[in-house]
C-alpha cells in the first residue's frame, strides 16, 4: 500500500545520475568547442580546406547543442545529438587525417564520453559501432583520404577495443553496485514506516512520506477522511489471554483494515492497539459507513481462537481534513470522536 512512496530513494539516485550526465554534456560540449576552434584557427592557413571545415562545423554545432538544451532543459535528446555529433566528428577526423596524420589520438576519449553521456547499453551498442566503422575504414585504406601505416591500425583498434571494455567493466559494475545500495536503501526505508507486528504502515510513514505527499500533490488527495481505531479493553485481553494472544489479534485486525479498504487508501498502525485509516478524496459520510461497517465485522471475527465466543470490540472516530496545514487538527478531531465513542460506551462510530 505505502511501497510508491518508498521510491523516494531511487528518484534521489535518478536525479544524481541526470547531474552526472548534464556535467559530462556540459564539460564535452564546452571544451570541444573551444578546441574545436583553437585547432580550426591554427589550421586556416593549411592547404587543405577540409580539416578547418570540420574543426569549425563540429564546434558550431556542440555550442549549438548546449545553447539548445539550455533553452529545452531536455537532457536525453541533448545527451543523444551529441553523441552523433561525437561520432560523426571522430569519424570525419579520421577520414581526413588530421595535423600530421595524428586523427587517431583524438578518438581515445571518446568511449568514455560515450558511456558517461547514454548509459551502459546505449554506450556499449554505440562504441561497438564505431569501432567496427574505425576498422573498415582504416583496414580498407582506399575507403579514406588518410594515410596510416598498417601496424598503426591495428595497434589503434586494438587499445581502442581495450578502453571499450575497461569503460564497460567499470559503468557496469558502477551500475549494479548503486543498482543494489538503491534496492538495500529501500529496504531500509520500507522497514523504517513499517510496523513490524502489522505489517501496516507506522507513525514515521505518515510524517515521512504521506503529509509530504498531501503537500506536493495536493489535488490528489483531499478531502481525506481519517477513520481512527481504538481496541476496546485489549489490556483485559492481554491480561485474560496473554500478550501473544494480544499480539495476533492486533494481526488479524490489521488484515481486516487491508480487506476493507482500496488500494490508494492508508491503513497504520500509530499506538499500541490504536489504527489510523486515511482514506483520500473521500467525504465524511462514506469514511462513517466504512468506519462503521469495519465495526461491524468484529462482531462475526473470531479473534481468539482459543475463546470462540470472546467478542472483541473496537470504538471509532472519524474526521475530515481539506487542507494538509490542518492535517495535525483533523487527527485530534478524529482522536475526539474516538473517545466520544469511548465515553458513550464503546463499540460505535463517532464522527
Ligand atoms: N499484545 C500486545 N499488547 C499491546 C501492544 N501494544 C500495546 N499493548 C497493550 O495494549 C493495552 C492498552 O490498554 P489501555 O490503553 O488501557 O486501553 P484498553 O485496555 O484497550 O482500554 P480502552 O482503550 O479504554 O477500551 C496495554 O495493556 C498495552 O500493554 C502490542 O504490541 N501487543
Amino acid at each position: 500500500m505505502h511501497q510508491p512512496f518508498n521510491k523516494q530513494s531511487t528518484e534521489q539516485a535518478q536525479k544524481i545520475d541526470a547531474r552526472r550526465r548534464l556535467y559530462i554534456l556540459r564539460f564535452v560540449s564546452y571544451i570541444t568547442t573551444a578546441v574545436m576552434f583553437i585547432y580550426g584557427v591554427k589550421n586556416l592557413s593549411a592547404e587543405q580546406i577540409l580539416l578547418p571545415t570540420i574543426l569549425f562545423t563540429t564546434g558550431s554545432l556542440f555550442l549549438l547543442n548546449i545553447i539548445v538544451f539550455n533553452i529545452t532543459r531536455n537532457l536525453d535528446r541533448a545527451c543523444v545529438i551529441e553523441t552523433l555529433l561525437v561520432a560523426s566528428f571522430v569519424l570525419s577526423l579520421v577520414y581526413q587525417g588530421g595535423f600530421n596524420n595524428t586523427a587517431l589520438f583524438w578518438v581515445f576519449p571518446f568511449p568514455a564520453i560515450l558511456f558517461g553521456l547514454l548509459g551502459v547499453r546505449n554506450a556499449l551498442i554505440s562504441n561497438a559501432v564505431l569501432l567496427i566503422i574505425l576498422s573498415i575504414m582504416l583496414f580498407i585504406p582506399d575507403l579514406i583520404s588518410a594515410n596510416y601505416k598498417e601496424a598503426e591500425a591495428s595497434r589503434f583498434i586494438a587499445s581502442l577495443l581495450i578502453v571499450i571494455i575497461v569503460c564497460w567493466i567499470n559503468d557496469h559494475y558502477r551500475e549494479r553496485s548503486h543498482e543494489a545500495m538503491d534496492k538495500l536503501q529501500q529496504i531500509k526505508d520500507q522497514q523504517a514506516n513499517t510496523d513490524q507486528l502489522t505489517n501496516l504502515a507506522n507513525r514515521r510513514f505518515i510524517d515521512a512520506c504521506l503529509v509530504p505527499s498531501f503537500e506536493k500533490q495536493p489535488d490528489l488527495f483531499f478531502p481525506v477522511s481519517l477513520i481512527m481505531c481504538d481496541i476496546d479493553y485489549f489490556k483485559r485481553l492481554n491480561d485474560n489471554f496473554g500478550h501473544d494472544v494480544g499480539d495476533n489479534v492486533l494481526k488479524s485486525v490489521a488484515y481486516m483494515f487491508k480487506q476493507n479498504i482500496r488500494q490508494q487508501d492508508f491503513a497504520c498502525r500509530i499506538g499500541g492497539e490504536e489504527f489510523l485509516l486515511i482514506l483520500p478524496r473521500t467525504s465524511v459520510q462514506d469514511a462513517l459507513n466504512i468506519a462503521d461497517k469495519i465495526r461491524k465485522q468484529f462482531h462475526q471475527q473470531q479473534l481468539v481462537p482459543s475463546a470462540p465466543q470472546y467478542k472483541v470490540t473496537a470504538s471509532f472516530g472519524v474526521a475530515l481534513c481539506n487542507k494538509s496545514e490542518e492535517f495535525s487538527e483533523s487527527i485530534k478531531l478524529a482522536d475526539m470522536m474516538l473517545y466520544k465513542a469511548k465515553n458513550n460506551g464503546r463499540d460505535q462510530t463517532r464522527g
